[in-house]
């Protein structure tokens, strides 16, 4: 249904996107997961049209975009990552300025702003001014703002970046009712595994502005079958038992954790003997050990040698 072929963006010397090549087949929610940087809100600028590739090309029902912008316009939805709403007005009136952008009026126009506001669950607060918001309702008026003209495609830019719990639950809720109740495509960037873990059909890990694995979460996570994860945590830190762990050639990777270390070891190779010996000649405190199947975050330490949120 949408994808692109090659699709890159040079700013000056900087290649923002390089190559990329994903698609979205319809009722599909696909994430694009990758550090601050990544290239994310430059791949789906290029989608939405907001921003020209410096080569290659999006693709709707296969036609290029480029050449028809306003097909994908009229279907597509943008959450943007940055607020974009009149602060000194209310909801109701934010909506109701851009329904008419969308060539929306009349009854018609109030019709879908009630039932847009019901999706967001802000419908009793629709009359105050959206200063006197919290930074979840204004992401989630941003929502409502992007399904007034209908969408079939929702995109959103990491919409639950800064926001409370409770407001960052309500969205990732109301994400997957859009996609199984309502029958929408979303694609769904963020730099949190979890959240393209629980949203996501299929996922594409970004860095540096190229595609390095896609899959789904389990396909994702096979990359690492062949190794298992072990969580220790410790009563303090002890740098020693860090080296002495690096320098220990059946442990695959060392990295220290807010409580102590994460080793991703060959599977069944029985670390856990090393591990211990290790710990008791440093007088090294365990106070907690967990052994782990891998998750996203450990297939992206993998492939980069980095953390998802350097
Ligand atoms: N308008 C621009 N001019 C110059 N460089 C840009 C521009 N927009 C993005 N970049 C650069 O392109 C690279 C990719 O940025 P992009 O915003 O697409 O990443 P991202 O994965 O969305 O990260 P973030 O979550 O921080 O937005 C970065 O190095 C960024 O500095």
């Amino acid at each position: 249904m949408l994808e692109t072929v090659n699709l890159k963006k040079v700013f000056k010397q900087n290649v923002a996107a390089d190559d990329v090549n994903l698609y979205l087949d319809q009722g599909e929610s696909v994430g694009l997961l990758g550090p601050n940087g990544a290239g994310k809100s430059t791949t789906i600028s290029m989608i939405s049209t907001l921003l020209r590739p410096t080569s290659g090309d999006v693709k709707w029902h296969g036609k290029s975009v480029i050449k028809n912008p306003n097909e994908i316009r009229d279907v597509l939805g943008v959450v943007p990552q940055e607020i974009a709403l009149y602060k000194e007005l209310s909801a109701l009136e934010n909506l109701k300025f851009f329904g008419k952008i969308y060539g929306l009026k009349g009854k018609q126009l109030d019709k879908k702003i009630q039932e847009v506001l019901e999706i967001v669950g802000l419908t009793e607060r629709q009359k105050d001014l959206v200063k006197t918001y919290s930074g979840g309702m204004k992401r989630r008026i941003n929502i409502a703002v992007a399904l007034l003209h209908e969408p079939v495609i929702i995109i959103m830019d990491e919409p639950t970046v800064g926001i409370d719990p409770q407001s960052r639950n309500y969205i990732l809720e109301m994400v997957r009712q859009l996609k199984e109740e309502k029958g929408m495509t979303v694609l769904y960037t963020s730099h949190y595994m979890e959240e393209v873990e629980r949203l996501c059909d299929r996922i594409y890990i970004m860095d540096h502005g190229k595609v390095i694995a896609t899959g789904t979460k389990e396909e994702l996570t096979s990359i690492l079958s062949s190794e298992e994860t072990i969580i220790v945590d410790f009563d303090r830190p002890y740098p020693n038992l860090v080296n002495k762990l690096e320098k220990n050639e059946s442990i695959l990777q060392v990295t220290e954790t807010d409580n102590g270390i994460k080793l991703i070891v060959p599977k069944g190779s029985r670390q856990l003997g090393t591990i211990f010996n290790l710990a008791e000649k440093e007088e090294a405190q365990i106070t907690s050990i967990n052994v782990q199947v891998p998750t996203l975050e450990d297939v992206f330490l993998h492939l980069t040698g980095r953390k998802l949120r350097d």
